[in-house]
């Protein structure tokens, strides 16, 4: 089956200016990202894996126009390297991002019904009274009632926390969510959880680009995966042809690295 082409990322460089030694006057550049070519489709969950510092986050950085970068990318229509920085708010609709740590993200002063209506105030024209009844209808959707709309994000679980993030992100509808490490610092269960409302939230018309570096989640949860080692992409495929046979070295070692329970072909 094809799917309609959301994102082509091609060559996609990030170099950073890096003192390689303590005391060294003069930064040397580091390649973070090296050559990085991967494709986003409508439908799919693609999934980004690799240990940490391969560069996934600064593939997401790029994407989001955090980080300058060179090679070409271009999301639902955007091309990306004549983006202005920071980008129009239409690219900032179209392309939500939900990080590991939401307490970081959200404000921990702000109550939920606040903090996931925002994007609407600045996207949207609608109403208070629509806001309010889209905002519990995005709650619902993630799992969450019209309870918490008064509570702020410290008096809320790791798993409730990442729930109005993501309720937050999608609420404008986006064409691209960008899941970097989200489910990272919750439990395996409330991780599992919150993967399946993931794919159950997913729309024929958009795309999902999940970080991590957990390949049994990977497994689960992504249609596609790249995975990264010191900034190149070593191997692509389906998520059953990567997992299931492996051809790079280094991702047979993630595999390897994986229990056995998990790993099973079920
Ligand atoms: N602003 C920066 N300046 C210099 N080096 C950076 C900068 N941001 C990231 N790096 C380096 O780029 C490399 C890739 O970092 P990145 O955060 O993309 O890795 P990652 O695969 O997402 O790791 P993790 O899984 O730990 O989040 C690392 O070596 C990191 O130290």
């Amino acid at each position: 089956m094809t799917t309609e082409l959301l994102g082509s990322i091609e060559d996609l460089t990030v170099t950073f200016a890096r003192r390689p030694r303590w005391g060294d006057l003069r930064p040397k550049p580091f390649t973070a990202v090296d050559h990085a070519t991967l494709d986003l489709r409508a439908g799919e969950i693609t999934g980004l894996v690799g240990e940490s510092g391969s560069g996934k986050s600064t593939v997401a950085r790029a994407l989001l126009k955090l980080t300058p970068f060179t090679g070409d990318a271009t999301i639902c229509g955007f091309d990306l390297s004549t983006l202005p920085t920071p980008p129009p708010l239409a690219y900032r609709r179209t392309v939500q991002a939900v990080f590991q740590d939401p307490l970081q993200a959200l404000n921990p002063r702000h109550s939920v019904a606040d903090i996931v209506a925002e994007p609407l105030v600045l996207h949207t024209d609608l109403g208070s009274r629509e806001r309010r009844d889209r905002v519990i209808a995005t709650l619902e959707s993630v799992g969450l009632d019209s309870g918490f709309l008064p509570r702020t994000t410290r008096e809320l679980s790791g798993g409730q926390r990442q729930r109005v993030a993501i309720a937050r992100a999608i609420i404008v509808d986006p064409s691209l969510l960008i899941l970097d490490e989200a489910l990272s610092a919750l439990d395996v269960t409330t991780a599992a959880s919150v993967a399946r409302l993931l794919h159950g939230l997913l729309r024929p018309d958009s795309a999902m680009l999940f970080i991590g570096h957990d390949l049994a989640m990977i497994r689960q949860l992504c249609d596609r995966v790249h995975v990264m080692r010191e900034g190149r992409i070593v191997e692509s495929g389906t998520a059953d042809e990567v997992c299931g046979s492996p051809q790079h070295e280094y991702t047979r070692l993630l595999v390897d690295s994986i229990p056995q329970l998990l790993r099973a072909d079920t």
